[in-house]
């Protein structure tokens, strides 16, 4: 695995394929800048080796020219956090990024403009991806919040630079992140997943039911199981189609010597509102018109005990309606668990979108192991699929 550490990039120009796709209010301002600080140690690094950075990157999805997706909305930002002050390409290939790229001298950043600007970008275009390599002496792909996607810019580009392509230090640290929990970790190895439907989940499990020994079952998946095994859920969320499923995973998990745990006591709500009446019920025996929106103190501690036995955790998905306090409980009671496994020595990774955001909101960010920077990306490697943008390096 070629990662920067194999490069020396003294006089070079680095074509680094980042991952800016950051959240901006309405007055275009980066509301969180974790991806461009977890970008930084890359960009650093050739700067001290010597060496420029040419930055690409794309921001939402943009159809052609969209001034507000444009990326010198946070060039301001991403000069604030690397600490040297970015240049800026109004067009990421043609004549103006050229001669940028031209003018750019060693110890120099230039950021190149949204490469979703043209639609070559996501079809993989090998014409645009050629015109984007001419900007670099040595291709780096960072981007693993994109590395999911087989674009010009993430994967295409690669067949460019044979000999002169590597990992970013981000990049590498994620694909080390996730071979810890799913390869390399210390047993016992549990895996929480929450969040809101088993259907989003499902290649998830069946993926890491090979490389695990607990998995905790929390959130709104839970009713499935809940249902499928006689309980009265009342009106929390289900999946009817999915319940043959769910019985056919706790076969399964039981073959593998994995155990599942699942809560055994719910908050309930006679509404879906922070301000509904609740009551903590046993989980299978939740009153028609109640819905269960978050796990009671009993489940609580009794994730808590498996989590403060593993070596390894894998977080994907809050154990409740964490968005509104009164169904946040169970997903704090989750993240001090593992903050304390994590204080142990335990690893810990979290992934996915909501989850991710939960940790931020919470405060846990800095209590486990690894957050990572991929949703989408996180998913389809917990699902054990290959990402285009990491095959391209391997290749
Ligand atoms: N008991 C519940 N009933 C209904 N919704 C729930 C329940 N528990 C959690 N949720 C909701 O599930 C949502 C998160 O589900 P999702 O599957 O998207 O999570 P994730 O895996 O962290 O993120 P992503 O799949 O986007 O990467 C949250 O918005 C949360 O409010
Ligand atoms: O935020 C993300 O998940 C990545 O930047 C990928 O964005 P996309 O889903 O628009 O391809």
């Amino acid at each position: 695995m070629k990662t920067l550490n194999d490069f020396n990039f003294n006089g070079k120009k680095a074509l680094i394929r980042v991952d800016f796709n950051v959240p901006l209010n309405d007055e275009f301002q980066v509301t969180d800048d974790t991806r461009i600080k977890a970008a930084k140690p890359t960009i650093i690094k050739i700067l001290e080796d010597g060496g420029s950075c040419v930055l690409m990157s794309h921001l939402g999805r943009p159809k052609g020219f969209q001034e507000e997706f444009s990326l010198r909305h946070i060039v301001k930002k991403v000069s604030e956090v690397i600490g040297v002050e970015v240049k800026f390409a109004g067009n990421c290939i043609g004549e103006e990024a050229e001669k940028a790229v031209a003018g750019l001298e060693d110890g120099e950043v230039l950021l190149l403009e949204n490469l979703r600007f043209h639609e070559e970008e996501k079809l993989g275009d090998k014409n645009f991806a050629a015109q984007l390599a001419k900007h670099g002496d040595i291709y780096v792909n960072d981007a693993f919040g994109t590395a999911h996607r087989a674009h010009a810019s993430t994967a295409i580009i690669a067949q460019n630079f044979p000999e002169k392509k590597c990992f970013g230090l981000l990049l590498a640290k994620e694909i080390e992140s996730i071979a810890k929990v799913m390869e390399t970790g210390e047993k016992p190895v549990t895996a929480v997943l929450g969040g809101a439907k088993v259907s989003s989940k499902i290649t998830i499990i069946d993926n890491i039911l090979d490389k695990i020994d607990h998995l905790i079952i929390g959130g709104g998946m839970t009713f499935t199981f809940i249902k499928a095994q006689g309980g009265s859920i009342g009106n929390s969320l289900v999946e009817d189609d999915k319940l043959d499923l769910a019985k056919e995973i706790m076969a399964e998990a039981k073959a593998k010597n994995v155990t599942i745990h699942l809560p055994v006591d719910s908050v309930i709500a006679d509404a879906f509102a922070n301000d509904a009446n609740t009551k903590i019920v046993d989980v299978t025996k939740i009153p028609d018109d109640w819905m269960g929106l978050d796990a009671g103190p009993a489940t609580q501690a009794k994730f808590a005990e498996v989590i403060a036995q593993s070596k390894t955790i894998l977080w994907n998905g809050p154990l409740g309606v964490f968005e509104m306090p009164t169904f946040a409980k169970g997903t704090i009671a989750l993240g001090d668990a593992i903050a304390e496994a994590t204080k142990n020595g335990a690893f810990s990774l979290v992934g996915g979108g909501d989850s991710v955001a939960a940790v931020k909101q919470f405060g846990f960010e800095s209590k486990v192991s690894y957050v990572s920077t991929g949703g989408g990306a996180m998913l389809e490697s917990l699902e054990g699929k290959t990402l285009p943008g990491i095959a391209a390096i391997l290749e």
